[in-house]
């Protein structure tokens, strides 16, 4: 049967997530919460992936296939098929540009698939709007960004505010935003250069061309929290915004409360709590690298700030050796595990999080209550903290000194957040946030309306 062929009266929805933490979990609520709109999900991934995908749609009826990831790219090990578990993210375009080979097999499968009534995939997987377009499927791209971000990086570039300064430090106004003031670098490599020429660059260009001739953006974020930066991009770019999140506050998966009281960071928590000791929770995501000399001040820095804070600290935690995690064991736990991150934000002795402010968890901060001390580190994350900071006003942010946060200035921001007027002003602002953001999920809210209207709308053309 082709995709064209068998007319299916539930809407049936391809999703392809790409393959890095922070893009599959928002597309797995997605799979999640299409359902509860009635639609059917087949959902595309690797062969590596398909455990933890396996394990956090175990309670769903949702039909998942493996595409095999290409062999023999240089310089990504084999068996490596998702970003985190790359050596380096130096690595992340051949990564990226990589997945095109899974294109034939894609297009042979989609074939085999009863009626298709569209397929959503991540915008790092651009070729798949090719396809989609080649079987007259429609297709609705992912970016996992905030309409503030894809806003403020749309503005300066087709204003050419990013190349109107020699200096990377020098200040420029954004034309729409003129409240909003950036230098270039608030800005990720390549737009962080003043001829930002280069591979990714072209990469980036492809994505927008093809993300251009999409039905839809898919947005995880809700139109009340960022009203005017929905619509600049429904008024100015193509293809039309759809807010449908945020997409960790759809339902969870029913898991065994047993299995859930296992982990002995919430152990501790429960343990803090009883204490009554306020606790900040510190990650950076899924991807970032950190050096040796950064992570020894971030030690120095939660060791001296005396509030007791849980990290998660991911691939080189090793360098923090055991005499750290002997001083501070009475007010400190240090986890290089894979935590279930959502639960531990939700936890209600958590009061604060140090984050790099990657878009999904500044959402789990907000729909937790949590207040956030931003350190951005890479990619669109210094947008994301400008935002917690200045328009939305849920956070403080660390301040650096030569690349470096020093012990000294993040002991006194930790202080702030967990214990100064500063930190008490963001902690009631963000429990108004997360408020609107229930009410946007909710049947009858502003993103449960949107999804249901969109998967009408799309349904109507098949
Ligand atoms: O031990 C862990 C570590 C992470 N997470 C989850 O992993 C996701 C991480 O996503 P995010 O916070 O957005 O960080 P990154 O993994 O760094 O995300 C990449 O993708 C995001 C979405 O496009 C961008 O906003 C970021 O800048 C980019 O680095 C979140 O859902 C976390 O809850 C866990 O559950 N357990």
């Amino acid at each position: 049967m082709s995709p064209l062929s068998s007319y299916n009266p539930e809407p049936h929805v391809v999703l392809f997530p790409f393959m890095a933490k922070g893009h599959i979990i928002p597309l797995l609520h997605l799979a999640r919460l299409l359902l509860d709109h009635r639609a059917t999900v087949t959902l595309f991934t690797t062969p590596a992936n398909r455990p933890y995908i396996d394990q956090s749609l175990s309670d769903d009826d949702i039909t998942i296939i493996d595409l095999p990831f290409p062999v023999n790219i240089p310089g990504i090990p084999s068996g490596i098929e998702s970003t985190d578990k790359l050596p380096s993210m130096s690595l992340f375009l051949s990564f990226a540009k990589a997945t095109k080979l899974m294109q034939p097999n894609f297009e042979n499968l989609l074939q085999t698939l009863p009626h298709v009534s569209c397929i959503i995939s991540d915008q790092f997987l651009h070729w798949t709007f090719e396809s989609a377009t080649k079987f007259g499927i429609p297709s609705l791209g992912f970016n996992g960004m905030s309409a503030y971000s894809s806003a403020i990086c749309r503005d300066a570039s087709v204003n050419g505010l990013l190349s109107l300064h020699e200096s990377p430090d020098e200040p420029f106004t954004l034309t729409s935003f003129p409240w909003i003031k950036l230098t270039r670098n608030d800005f990720d490599y390549p737009f962080n250069k003043r001829d930002p020429s280069s591979p990714l660059f072209d990469f980036i260009v492809d994505i927008y061309k093809a993300l251009s001739n999409c039905y839809g953006l898919l947005v995880n974020s809700f139109y009340e929290l960022e009203p005017l930066f929905v619509d600049y991009l429904n008024r100015e770019s193509k293809p039309k915004a759809f807010c449908v999140g945020p997409l960790c506050l759809t339902r969870p998966q029913k898991v065994e409360p047993v299995l859930q009281n296992k982990c002995r960071w919430i152990q501790w928590l429960d343990k803090k709590l009883a204490q009554g000791n306020p606790v900040l929770y510190v990650a950076f995501g899924s991807q970032a690298e950190i050096s040796p000399t950064q992570l020894t001040e971030i030690a120095g820095g939660l060791e001296e700030s005396k509030v007791s804070f849980l990290w998660v600290v991911r691939k080189s935690g090793t360098e923090l050796g055991e005499e750290f995690e002997d001083r501070i064991k009475e007010r400190g736990m240090v986890v290089k595990e894979w935590v279930d991150q959502k639960r531990i934000l939700e936890h209600e002795i958590v009061q604060g999080f140090l984050s790099h402010c990657g878009w999904n968890s500044v959402l789990e901060s907000i729909c937790s209550e949590v207040p956030i001390l931003a350190w951005p580190m890479m990619a669109e994350q210094q947008l994301n903290a400008k935002m917690v900071v200045e328009e939305i006003k849920i956070g403080l942010r660390v301040e650096s000194r030569n690349g470096i946060i020093e012990a000294e200035s993040l002991k006194n921001k930790v202080k702030e957040l967990m214990e100064g007027e500063n930190g008490n002003e963001v902690r009631k602002r963000v429990k108004e946030v997360a408020e609107a953001a229930r009410n946007s999920i909710k049947d009858g809210g502003s993103s449960w309306h949107t999804l249901s209207q969109l998967i009408k709308e799309i349904h109507l053309q098949n």
